[in-house]
């Protein structure tokens, strides 16, 4: 069992994304409060200190616009085979504002460039109709059926609340009971949903339900194995940086000054860590599912159990599973896809599930639906692209613009600028989009490989997904350890102290991802909302769980805030911007000079 997880586990490539984003790309208000009793202590120092997850994950809002706007800052710029500059979005170290010192290039040749991406979109051309009945929007009646399905869904816990559709921005989810503050509104399952590949170093989870699995020692034992061989770059989220706090409380005990430097445990101990063959005191009480790996022999999903496993095979792992048991047209077309994609946006790969879910979904209807022709023979056929349009269901509730058409100018980009970067983004989607063509293309589904789609799909993305998060029991761990009595305190930690030191700051990472879940992304947003994305202590999975953060009547509607609603007037309608709106909420009303 030496090495399991890493040996066979994510691939290098994975661990080597050079970007090493920690900015989600979620478009909504993403929370993450706990207890203040169990999290306001730093396991390092022990001293009294905020709680690091509410202040680091409190109100994180970034989405795909503003990370694409970050990484736009340090392009690189590159020829094409056609001559034009593109631009790479990895991220620089020393950036430079957007454009880059090439960009009159790209505008100069930016006709030549549409005219031979429109002519490498064939799928666009050739299926014109059958794309523009995928991009129809469902009929009202429509609409309330599938929603209606949602919150009737077993998996879901929804009483209590409904959405309308005519409201003053389109749907909306309004109170059907009265709800007390603190009261559970919504927990909402994905429909898809993904750990960013960066945090993939940091944390093992569940690859369908986001649960972190495994055990303690794994956790600890196998970043700090990545970290050794250089490959963890933990910088966000679930860190914990200390330093005004500590000074304030004036501890001036030995480990209480911040950023401290990580020290190096001896060889061989985080591979034992990892391999169960050293055991950390106490860690039984915290015990995690164990890793089942996926049975494609990918080595790349684990699952928390065989029926997340097979649940996710089911809905779209088959065809982008890079195991020999793989459904896939091209494994190595695949491989080129995710990696493009690491490489990028990761974002993509999100597309990429939904692409899949939608194929595998149209081939279960239709093998469903030749069942039902053999028992009926006489009941007239339902056409295929009906049942394609059936499988879309899901999507088409939830688009709305693509990608490259809402996703908000940045900054330092002139207006006069504006198309050459729509064109750079959809030169983006383009590529990402054939290279998963190549992969995973069905002859049957072929609508669905359109750029209009897929822009579409990521353009949903943009304006809906919720920051996917999930605390880590290595924290509750370390902190299970500082509060024991003496002298167990005294023992453990002779013990725990090293893996500690050798984890640094940052010794806890939360899983850390982005989802778009089909019923909390009908919530508007208010920057004096009455309900709020909220995870409690018990919520260690992917589900979004909203509460209500004052009393709510029948009939309200129930608000969410996208922003954080104690910036200052400008700035929030500034980040509002990025979803295309701008905010007449009453605060709004009463704060605008
Ligand atoms: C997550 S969706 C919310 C559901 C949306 N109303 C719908 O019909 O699907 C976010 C979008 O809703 C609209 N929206 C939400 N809150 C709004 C507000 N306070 N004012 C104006 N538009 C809003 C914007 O178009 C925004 O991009």
């Amino acid at each position: 069992m030496r090495n399991s997880i890493v040996e066979e586990g994510l691939p290098m490539s994975m661990y080597m994304n050079p970007r090493f984003k920690r900015g989600s790309p979620a478009a909504l208000v993403n929370v993450k409060e706990l207890p203040v009793s169990s999290r306001s202590r730093n396991a390092r120092t022990g001293n009294m200190n905020p709680p690091p997850l509410i202040r680091t994950l409190d109100m994180k809002v970034d989405n795909l616009g503003r990370e694409l706007r970050e990484d736009l800052k340090g392009v690189e710029s590159k020829k094409t085979n056609l001559g034009l500059t593109r631009y790479n979005t990895k991220r620089k170290r020393n950036s430079t504002a957007w454009p880059p010192f090439a960009f009159s290039n790209l505008r100069v040749s930016l006709s030549t460039l549409c005219v031979s991406m429109d002519c490498d979109c064939t799928i666009d051309a050739e299926l014109r109709s059958e794309i523009s009945a995928l991009l129809t929007p469902p009929s009202p009646a429509q609409v309330d059926k599938y929603l209606d399905e949602q919150i009737k869904s077993s998996n879901r816990h929804c009483y209590g609340i409904k959405i309308k559709q005519n409201g003053e921005f389109g749907k909306g989810v309004y109170a059907d009971l009265g709800f007390k503050e603190g009261e559970l509104l919504l927990k909402d399952q994905m429909l898809v949903g993904l750990q960013h590949s960066s945090n993939k170093i940091d944390c093992l989870v569940c690859s369908f339900c986001f649960r972190f699995i495994g055990s303690v020692e794994l956790q600890i034992g196998r970043r700090l194995y990545l970290q050794e061989l250089g490959v963890s770059a933990s910088q966000g989220c679930c860190q914990t940086d200390y330093s005004s706090e500590d000074d304030d409380l004036g501890d001036s005990g030995p480990s209480s000054s911040s950023c401290k430097e990580k020290v190096p445990l001896p060889k061989g101990f985080a591979e034992s860590l990892m391999n169960g063959g050293i055991k950390l005191p106490y860690s039984d009480k915290f015990p995690l599912p164990p890793a089942v790996p996926c049975h494609g022999g990918c080595g790349e999903a684990y699952y928390c159990s065989k029926l997340c496993a097979e649940s996710d095979w089911d809905l779209s792992h088959s065809l982008l599973c890079t195991g020999e048991k793989s459904e896939a047209v091209s494994r190595e077309a695949l491989v080129q896809f995710i990696q493009h994609a690491n490489d990028t946006n990761d974002i993509f790969l999100l597309a990429a599930k939904a692409v899949s879910s939608s194929i595998l979904k149209y081939r279960k209807l239709k093998v469903a639906h030749s069942e039902e022709q053999e028992n009926k023979p006489n009941v007239s056929g339902i056409p295929y692209p009906s049942l394609l349009l059936e499988a879309w269901k899901p999507m088409s509730v939830g688009h709305k613009r693509r990608w490259w058409d809402c996703i908000a100018l940045p900054f330092d980009v002139e207006s006069s600028d504006e198309v050459a970067f729509r064109m750079q983004i959809r030169e983006l989607a383009f590529t990402s989009l054939q290279l998963l063509k190549a992969a995973i293309f069905d002859e049957e589904c072929k609508s669905l490989f359109s750029l209009n789609i897929y822009g579409h799909i990521i353009g949903m993305f943009e304006l809906n997904n919720l920051d996917l998060v999930v605390a880590s029991p290595v924290e509750d761990y370390f902190l299970y350890i500082d509060d024991l009595p003496y002298p167990e305190k005294k023992e453990a930690e002779e013990i725990t102290r090293p893996f500690l030191d050798a984890l640094g700051d940052d010794y806890s990472v939360c899983c850390q991802g982005t989802a778009f879940y089909p019923l909390q992304s009908c919530m508007n947003h208010s920057c004096s909302p009455n309900a709020k994305a909220f995870k409690g202590e018990e919520d260690r999975d992917g589900q979004a769980t909203i509460i209500a953060l004052k009393p709510i009547s029948k009939g309200e509607e129930i608000t969410i805030s996208y922003v954080d609603e104690d910036l200052p007037f400008e700035e929030r309608q500034a980040l509002l911007a990025d979803y295309g709106f701008k905010c007449r909420c009453p605060k709004c009303l009463e704060e605008e000079p």
